[in-house]
This record gives structure tokens, sequence and C-alpha cells, in this order.
């Protein structure tokens, strides 16, 4: 199995696929922290990142934008002191595509390499 967090995105196109449920029960095991919402009808993957301090959770929101940036595909990041909230979905789909997943890898990625509140 490849490394989700390795991968890059595919440019996102408004007739490209959702992930079916098959797809999605595989993704979710390579990211077993992340919780499935459903807002609005859109299904969505969220995480909340703990930090000490709000320079922390400063720091983790640039790196994960300039992750998304280099990546072309955008997050919804909700920065507070102490925790970041991160949502990925596929906006032009309103729902889930594999780039999702190798974005809410690659954000786990980016947290085991920045100080969190656990250390
Ligand atoms: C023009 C631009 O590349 C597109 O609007 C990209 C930007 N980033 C994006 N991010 C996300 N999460 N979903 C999208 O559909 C999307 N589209």
């Amino acid at each position: 199995m490849t490394d989700l967090s390795q991968a890059h995105c595919e440019a996102c196109r408004t007739d490209a696929p959702r992930v079916s449920e098959t797809e999605l029960s595989e993704l979710i095991k390579q990211i077993p922290d992340w919780n499935i919402e459903i807002r609005n009808g859109v299904m969505q993957l969220e995480k909340i990142f703990p930090f000490k301090n709000f320079a922390q959770a400063l720091a983790f929101t640039n790196a994960v934008a300039a992750a998304a940036e280099a990546e072309g595909h955008h997050p919804a990041l909700l920065t507070e002191w102490g925790r970041v909230t991160v949502t990925w979905w596929s906006h032009k789909l309103k729902g889930l595509h594999r780039n999702d997943f190798i974005m809410a890898a690659r954000t786990d990625a980016i947290a085991s390499a920045a100080p969190t509140a656990a250390q």
C-alpha cells in the first residue's frame, strides 16, 4: 500500500467521482483518527490537533496551508489558542475525493513533525 501522505493530489474536476463506499472504508483505515462529518449533505474529514499555545497552533496552520498551496487542494482551518481544527473535502464535488485522504494523511505527517501539547 503506497503511503498516502507521500501521494499527490490530482486536479479537482467537477466531473471527478467522489470516493465509493468501498474506497471510503479502505482509505479511512490509513487515517484512523479522522472523523467523517456530514454538513449540509457534504461529507468531510475532520480532526482537532492540540498545541501548547497559539504560536504553535499558528505555525502548524501555516505549514498545512503551504502544503495545500503546493497541492492546489485546500482545507478549512480553524486556528484557536491551543488547537487547530482541520477539515478536508472537495468543494467542486461537494464531497470526498481521494485528494482529501491524501491531504489528511499529509496533515498528520506535518503534525508529527510539529511541537504539540503532547511534547
Ligand atoms: C481553481 C482552483 O484550483 C480550484 O478551485 C481548487 C482550489 N482548491 C480546492 N480545494 C478543495 N478542497 N476543493 C476544491 O474543489 C478546490 N478547488
